[in-house]
């Protein structure tokens, strides 16, 4: 009798991978087409069919929801269960449903096609030009005429729309049983205690970001000049490099303390006329030196690798797997810029991971957790950044292997890595007590800035209030995109790499280590990332790095000289580290 109940359910598996398959091949092309052509047509085909989608969601739930779990092995449970877990598609009323579809999508393409008009008649969007703008400019005057009129043009566009996804996400996820929408996306890591656990690895990287936002503000005073900066002692958020302050590596050219040659290569792949393909060939070359999966015909053939000038897109990446094992692509506005060399090793990660994971049920493939797809790309990038590596590929001509140049490189891994963490724990608890109702919209702004001060110690350079809607002006609010996988991915990544470099046979610093051709890391990640998330990602961290919890201590090695050097420096400037919690209560004159 069990065995014919275990039969009947392994029949059920299989009938349902196929035809998931099917319907999640269909709407992922025509969300694909909407992404690669912002149209109303392209929306409405998209919004009809996730209708579809929803009933087969719910159907196939109902159904596995008949068989008695508790006596099948793991894999089949865990499987089940997936299935049985319904997300947005448990909204019962197809208005609403229909709604929420509709106004995210409305949210992203404000995002997407808003530009900004400077007061010099350029018209510029976030990308290419504003991101430009930000990373090159070093005019305190301009750089907040574009940050400002960025917010106008996306988050104060949205807000009210905003406040309506909110409630419609929460209503169709209540009816899975979870509280609101972050609890239904903390679910997703398993883990009991995880805000403490997050909270704790905060505090562990605290102390070193601490000592790099001191550096950098001190150098930002040299520049711009005492009076622009608040007595609380935070950074005015438009002057570090990026739209949204979360990565400051633009800041090289001025903060980089020894005089050798940058690693920032921008200027040289210029030089060298590379290409968007070419820096996708880079990467593709690199995961095939370990041994893994080369891009399918599929992938060169579809992907999107800038941005066209005869349509609108959605410019911020993405990486796609279209759920029929073939068919694999990258949406990317690429420049020829090492920020988005390194987008680019990102973007790459996630299709490797599809790759690899291809053969598993439809259920089990994705990340171990949401950390390790963002994780897989960086932990490459980690190799592909070093001085060893660009100079083997050409984009460096005479490195010298002493303290300064060491030092040199450590700040300009810490400017995106180190500067991110705060960022990337603060995102997600101003959303998560948006759901929870913790935050209303009568204090949406306010608390994001709270946030944004208390965490980042960076402040606004003009006055902020209500009106404004600023975590709109950042991709993953109006696309919905969960953002605590990126913080849990940037500790995830030096524990990974720690131990792929072990394995293959790297010896001396961290920071030296470069696996380019080495199978035996290769074979470390394929046996993992195979997986998907077949199994708890404690048991897929174990196997490749001996530990079943995330914890700081790789990165905190990685980054040790260049801790002991900035605390030094901040000492013999006589620098006190920190800023007020608070943001400040005066804007400095403009
Ligand atoms: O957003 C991204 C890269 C885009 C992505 O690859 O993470 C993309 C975001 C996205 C877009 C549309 C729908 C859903 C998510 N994620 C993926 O393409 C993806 C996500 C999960 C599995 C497989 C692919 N990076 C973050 C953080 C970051 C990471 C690494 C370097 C710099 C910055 C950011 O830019 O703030
Ligand atoms: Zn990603």
């Amino acid at each position: 009798e069990i065995t014919d109940e275990l039969a009947e359910a392994q029949r059920f598996l299989d009938n349902y991978d196929a035809a998931a398959e099917a319907v999640y091949y269909k709407s992922s092309i025509n969300w694909w087409n909407y992404n690669t052509n912002i149209s109303d047509h392209n929306l409405q085909i998209a919004i009809d069919y996730s209708l579809e989608v929803a009933k087969f969601d719910k159907n196939a739930s109902s159904v596995a929801s008949q068989f008695n779990l508790s006596r099948y092995d793991d894999r089949m449970r865990r499987q089940l269960s997936y299935i049985v877990n319904l997300g947005t598609s448990a909204m019962k009323d197809e208005t609403k449903l229909q709604r929420l579809a509709a106004v995210s999508a409305e949210m992203e393409s404000i995002y997407s096609r808003a530009t900004v008009r400077m007061d010099d008649g350029r018209e510029l969007a976030l990308e290419p030009g504003l991101t430009k703008l930000l990373a090159t400019s070093r005019n305190y005057d301009e750089l907040l005429e574009a940050w400002q009129k960025w917010r106008d043009v996306s988050g104060r566009e949205m807000r009210e729309k905003y406040e309506e996804f909110v409630e419609l996400s929460n209503e169709a996820i209540r009816n899975n049983g979870y509280s609101d929408t972050g609890a239904y996306w903390r679910s997703w890591y398993e883990t009991e205690n995880f805000e403490q656990i997050l909270e704790g690895l905060y505090e562990d990287i605290h102390p070193l970001y601490k000592e790099l936002h001191t550096y950098t503000r001190r150098k930002l005073i040299e520049k711009y000049g005492e009076d622009k900066f608040p007595r609380s002692r935070h950074i005015p958020a438009h002057l570090l490099g990026n739209m949204w302050a979360q990565s400051w590596n633009n800041l090289l050219d001025f903060l980089q303390p020894y005089d050798k040659e940058s690693v920032d290569v921008t200027p040289v792949m210029q030089r060298l006329n590379y290409t968007a393909v070419k820096m996708f060939e880079l990467s593709d070359d690199f995961f095939g030196s370990l041994g893994l999966e080369r891009m399918p015909a599929e992938f060169w053939n579809h992907s999107m690798i800038v941005k066209p000038n005869d349509r609108d897109v959605v410019c911020h990446a993405s990486a796609w797997d279209f759920s029929n094992g073939k068919d694999f692509r990258i949406k990317q506005c690429t420049e020829i810029t090492m920020d988005d060399l390194i987008t680019v090793h990102h973007e790459m990660g996630h299709i490797e991971y599809y790759l690899l994971y291809k053969n598993q049920p439809i259920v089990f493939r994705k990340g171990a957790n949401p950390g390790f797809h963002e994780a897989v790309g960086d932990v490459i990038s980690l190799s592909v950044r070093t001085p060893k590596h660009l100079r083997e590929i050409g984009l460096l001509q005479d490195i010298t292997d002493d303290e300064e140049s060491d030092i040199n490189f450590l700040l300009s891994i810490a400017l995106d890595r180190v500067a991110f963490i705060p960022f990337g724990y603060l995102i997600d608890q101003w959303r998560w007590r948006v759901f929870s109702g913790e935050i209303t919209p009568a204090t949406y702004n306010e608390k994001w800035w709270q946030l944004r001060c208390r965490y980042q110690g960076i402040s606004p350079p003009v006055e902020r209030t209500e009106e404004d809607f600023d975590p709109g002006a950042k991709y993953h609010i109006p696309g919905n995109t969960p953002y605590i996988r990126y913080f849990v991915s940037y500790i995830l990544q030096f524990q990974l790499h720690d131990a792929v470099c072990k394995a293959a046979g790297h010896s001396g610093p961290l920071h030296k280590c470069d696996i380019y051709r080495s199978h035996e890391a290769g074979d470390l990640l394929r046996d993992v990332l195979s997986l998907g998330s077949s199994l708890p990602w404690p048991d897929a961290l174990e196997k490749i790095t001996g530990q079943r919890n995330m914890n700081a201590s790789s990165m905190l090695t990685y980054f040790d000289p260049l801790y002991e050097w900035l605390k030094q420096e901040n000492i013999k400037a006589g620098d006190a580290t920190g800023w007020e919690d608070a943001c400040p209560q005066n804007i400095p004159p403009g």
